[in-house]
């Protein structure tokens, strides 16, 4: 045991730490550790605190449920409080669970409801008379954000239910695999960073502001619980789940009743060796008292129920050593350290290499090159280095120090800002950084060049060819056939032509490509809107920036110091006397500015992206719903449920053919 000093010293540490990994987590969605560490350093706490009891505040982290996240929603008083759930890895635990349930209900056997834990966020929908009217997510239980814009935009959620019924449902809302997948992959390229697994993205997803961006994300729900389900005659956890399918929400399949704990823990092992099955990340099961009756006796804690325990699955973690720090640089220079380990069998496949996040983590850590190292895949993903395991050092480790020098070119190494994580290679021509940054120019959201790959685009660059992106349109014939291996005349040719014709691209399209850092394309969109010209952004001031929607003030901040540089600046104007962009100021050139649309069904003329840039184009702004705020409904063939909503709001409703008489006039 510890002294008293020693333990207040101790939980003061604890609560710290645990507060900045909340705050990561519930308010960030950027965690920085794995939960299965988290959920260590709560427990530690949990035991000191119980050891201590006079060390207990009503502050600490221990009791208390999620964070109030940051005010860009609504809030939302919720009129019943969202519970978070007790946790364990043990079957020990769960053993213990069953015996405090069976005393407090004086029974021999329970039946227990056993249910996949979704490793998504809670959320709370409220129909009346069987409309949605509303959508929050948990926060810290009391009170959350209202998302209803962005729970209506998630298909599965029924906008109206089976039965006119006013009740008020609880669930929870994931990103399936396949499309983290996706999203990750997209975002590693435009280097931004990945999401750490898919409940961090979709708890960013469901937090944008933007109901457009959380549609194309496809995010998807299941439901669980039912809030005051007396009222509705229902006698047990079972009953919740099929009253819930009955009035049309989605309810996940695998759920069993499992008469004692054998069951239960039977339950556990099928589903954590079989988990990877399924297109959704569940983090354990969840152990239910089925009967409500029961569940009303138990009652709550400060912060859970006690008829309930989440039993995760064991984290996959593997021990292994670390025995090479290689260094790769991106697009704006950013050098991120990569540990190469020793291979290792983790979770179905093997792992050689595994982030490291940055040079902090590595110090705050003491990562050591040849320590034994534990990796952890976290969601299935990216393996990363959890810690080192500095008990079985044998004196040969060495500590890791940041390159003073760029891997690739051998330039200047340093922190753009003192408050930065990232170390970069400062050097502005280093050939890394310029190849990334014309691969992103060239990619498909940006300027959108076919054919130029991320390997010609290598070779382009290695050949001395390209020096900056506006370097692409000086290129002829002859310089590409000089490159030899693999570029003919027609590949030539094609290249030119693809080069060529991405001169008249949308102003947008110009705007990503330029690689703005924090920029991606929604955010072009939004400035090519507002400014419609190059030349106009280039020369905004802060205060104007901020006006653009979604524009907060470190972004603002961050583009006028990214065009303030004098590179940038000639760049810029070199790439102006090259593209042909018609959004170019002309204010006749913007027939739609300030009109808002909402486009339903299939158009005979356009596909749905190619209407939308031609909408952002003429200077309109495109929404996925339709609201009092809509000025025009475009209608295609086989619309859905917005064209009555837009009758019911009396919004005007055109088709094809009149879109194209307003955009001619
Ligand atoms: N990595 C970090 O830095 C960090 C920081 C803070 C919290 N965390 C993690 O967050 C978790 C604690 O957060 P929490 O309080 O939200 O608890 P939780 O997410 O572990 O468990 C409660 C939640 O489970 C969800 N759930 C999923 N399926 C369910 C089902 N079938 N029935 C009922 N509920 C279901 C509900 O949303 C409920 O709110 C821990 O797992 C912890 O590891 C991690
Ligand atoms: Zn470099």
């Amino acid at each position: 045991m510890i002294t008293f000093e020693e333990a207040r010293k101790r939980i003061d540490e604890l609560r710290k730490e645990i507060d900045y990994h909340a705050y990561r987590y519930y308010v960030l969605d950027d965690p920085e550790i794995p939960d299965s560490e988290y959920d260590n350093l709560l427990r530690t706490l949990i035991d000191l605190e119980e050891q201590y009891p006079e060390l207990k505040t009503p502050d600490s982290p221990s009791i208390r449920v999620g964070l109030k996240p940051v005010a860009s929603f609504k809030e939302v008083v919720h009129e019943y409080r969202l519970f978070s759930l007790d946790n364990t890895y043990s079957e020990e635990e769960v053993l213990q669970f069953d015996r405090r349930v069976r005393e407090e209900l004086q029974i021999e056997i329970v039946r227990y409801m056993c249910e996949l834990k979704i490793d998504g966020l809670s959320i709370s929908v409220k129909y009346d008379n069987g409309l949605l009217v509303r959508g929050a997510t948990r926060g810290n239980g009391f009170v959350g954000e209202d998302v209803t814009e962005n729970i209506r935009a998630i298909k599965s959620i029924p906008l109206r239910l089976r039965q006119d019924l006013s009740v008020e449902v609880r669930g929870e809302v994931y990103l399936p695999k396949d499309v983290f997948y996706e999203i990750n992959r997209a975002r590693s390229k435009g280097e931004l960073q990945v999401f750490a697994n898919p409940r961090n993205a979709a708890a960013g997803t469901l937090r944008q502001l933007d109901p457009r961006e959380v549609a194309k994300r496809r995010l998807n729900a299941f439901f669980y619980h039912v809030v005051e389900p007396s009222k509705l005659q229902l006698k047990s956890q079972n009953e919740q789940l099929q009253f819930l399918k009955s009035i049309g929400m989605r309810v996940e399949p695998n759920s069993e009743l499992a008469e004692g704990t054998d069951g239960v823990i039977a339950f556990w092992k099928k589903w954590s060796e079989s988990k990877s099955s399924l297109n959704y990340a569940v983090d354990g099961t969840v152990v239910k008292v089925d009967d409500l009756y029961a569940q009303e006796e138990l009652g709550y804690t400060t912060k859970a129920p006690r008829w309930a325990i989440a039993f995760k699955f064991p984290a996959e973690q593997a021990m292994t050593k670390l025995i090479k720090v290689t260094f790769g640089v991106g697009r704006t220079g950013t050098i991120t350290p990569v540990a190469e380990l020793e291979p290792v069998q983790l979770a179905g496949t093997t792992v050689k290499r595994a982030s490291m996040h940055n040079f902090d983590f590595i110090s705050e850590k003491d990562i050591r090159l040849f320590d034994i190292v534990i990796v952890q895949k976290a969601g299935e993903i990216i393996p990363q280095i959890v810690r080192s395991i500095p008990e079985k050092r044998t004196g040969k480790e060495k500590r890791i120090t940041p390159p003073s020098r760029c891997p690739v070119c051998g330039g200047e190494v340093g922190r753009e800002k003192e408050e930065d994580v990232a170390l970069k290679c400062l050097n502005p021509t280093c050939p890394a950084k310029l190849s990334r940054r014309i691969q992103f120019f060239c990619s498909r959201d940006a300027m959108d060049i076919e054919g130029l790959g991320e390997k010609l685009v290598e070779r382009i660059v290695e050949a001395g060819l390209v020096k900056n992106p506006s370097d692409l349109y000086k290129l002829n014939k002859d310089d590409l056939l000089s490159l030899g291996e693999g570029i003919g005349e027609k590949t030539a040719s094609n290249l030119i032509e693809a080069i060529q014709k991405s001169r008249s691209n949308p102003l947008f399209k110009l705007i990503t490509g330029l690689g703005i850092p924090g920029v991606g394309s929604k955010t072009s969109k939004d400035l090519a809107n507002y400014f419609g010209s190059l030349r106009g952004l280039v020369s905004a001031d802060e205060k104007e920036l901020r006006n653009v929607s979604g524009i907060g003030e470190q972004l603002a901040k961050d583009i006028k110091r990214y065009f303030s540089s004098p590179e940038v600046k000639k760049e810029v104007e070199e790439l102006l006397k090259y593209v042909n962009i018609k959004d170019e100021d002309s204010p006749g050139s913007k027939p739609l500015k300030g009109m808002k649309f909402v486009v339903t069904g299939t158009l005979p003329g356009y596909s749905r992206k190619e209407i939308q840039e031609k909408i952002i184009k003429l200077g309109g702004e495109v929404a996925s719903s339709v609201s009092k705020n809509t000025d025009f409904l475009l209608l295609g063939e086989n619309p859905g449920s917005k064209e009555q909503k837009a009758r019911d709001l009396g919004i005007k409703i055109i088709d094809e053919r009149d879109f194209e008489e307003m955009i001619k006039s």
